[in-house]
């Protein structure tokens, strides 16, 4: 099967994960700051997590580099730009990118600027490309909480207008949802979508929560829903959707290894799930490579794989129009 030419929908994507390495240097040229390196492939294995990383917080160390060039307006609107370009240049058709608002402010852009930046430039691409998209914002659960909600105030310019939904990202600890309920209360009240970063290292409880506390929609990963019967049942009863991302969970040691990634035995019990790139750098992947994967090591057919392409069309948070637009590529 050419997985290249499917359409393709991803639903789970890292924005300061998937920033190109000749990206980086370009803009740490630009900013005047000294990178480890000025050889791609140098800075390309300094941004892709090793195949087997200890854990997930091997992981998250791989996004300090990119960081550091997304601290301008002018920096943030290319990496914007670029990941829907890449996106759009293998048929993914419809995308949202997610991000940490408040760590793009180290040099002294406000929050204001980092929405108008990211917006931007996926509303250049979208105008260039065939390609659709939205911006999820991601709060990572470490960080101070005092400004959550003047992040969802900020960015409510753009509600329904290139920003969607709140998301939870970070590392997982067990029992963190509790912290959070006032904060998904707030999105929700004004009009956000929501989906949460749960069950991703092993804490099947949290996907509960994650559901019963905060009105997750969506659970990205929630692979950890196996070993939790009362979270399974509620995944499958509620009709919540897991953003499985094949690759990064293999290498985050979520699972062992592909073969033991519960994404297809989750398909065949009826799970809404979608096959997702997490991070197309750090992950060194793309969507082709994802759909490929999974496509291959669970031998599922093109009517599967159209199944799973209706599954994320049902699931996103996009409009009537976008999802009538891309019922349109479904077979
Ligand atoms: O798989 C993941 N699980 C949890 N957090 C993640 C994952 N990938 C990236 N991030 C975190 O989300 C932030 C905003 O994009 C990244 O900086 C990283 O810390
Ligand atoms: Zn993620």
């Amino acid at each position: 099967m050419n997985y290249f030419d499917l359409p393709k929908i991803d639903l789970h994507c890292h924005l300061d994960g998937s920033v190109r390495p000749e990206t980086i240097i370009a803009l740490a040229a630009e900013q005047n700051i000294t990178l480890p390196s000025n050889d791609i492939e140098a800075i390309r294995t300094l941004m892709i997590a090793p195949e087997t990383c200890t854990d997930l917080g091997e992981y998250l160390q791989r996004f300090d580099l990119p960081l550091s060039v997304m601290q301008t307006a002018a920096g943030i609107e290319r990496i914007s730009f670029e990941v829907f370009e890449d996106a759009a240049k293998e048929n993914v058709k419809y995308l949202e990118v997610r991000f940490g608002p408040m760590l793009h402010l180290e040099q002294g852009l406000t929050l204001e600027q980092v929405f108008d930046s990211v917006v931007a430039g996926m509303k250049r691409a979208e105008a260039m490309y065939d390609i659709k998209g939205n911006y999820i914002l991601s709060i990572l659960r470490h960080m101070p909480k005092d400004r959550i909600k003047e992040v969802l105030d900020t960015a409510a310019k753009y509600l329904n207008d290139g920003i969607v939904a709140f998301d939870l990202a970070g590392g997982e600890a067990p029992g963190f949802c509790a912290e959070f309920v006032p904060y998904a209360q707030y999105a929700i009240e004004k009009g956000y979508r929501v989906t949460i970063h749960a069950g991703e290292q092993g804490v099947g409880q949290n996907v509960f929560d994650a559901i019963s506390l905060l009105g997750a929609e969506r659970i990205g990963h929630g692979i950890h829903i196996t070993g939790h019967e009362a979270a399974y049942n509620l995944v499958k009863t509620q009709n919540i959707a897991l953003e499985t991302c094949p690759s990064s969970n293999v290498q985050t040691k979520a699972v062992e290894n592909l073969a033991s990634h519960p994404v297809k035995a989750f398909y065949q019990d009826g799970i809404q799930i979608t096959i997702n790139t997490d991070n197309r750098t750090v992950s060194n992947t793309t969507m082709t490579d994802e759909v490929r994967k999974v496509m291959e090591e669970f031998n599922l057919s093109r009517e599967d794989y159209f199944n799973i392409y209706k599954i994320s069309i049902e699931h996103a948070f996009a409009s009537d129009a976008v999802k009538q637009y891309l019922s349109t590529f479904a077979e």
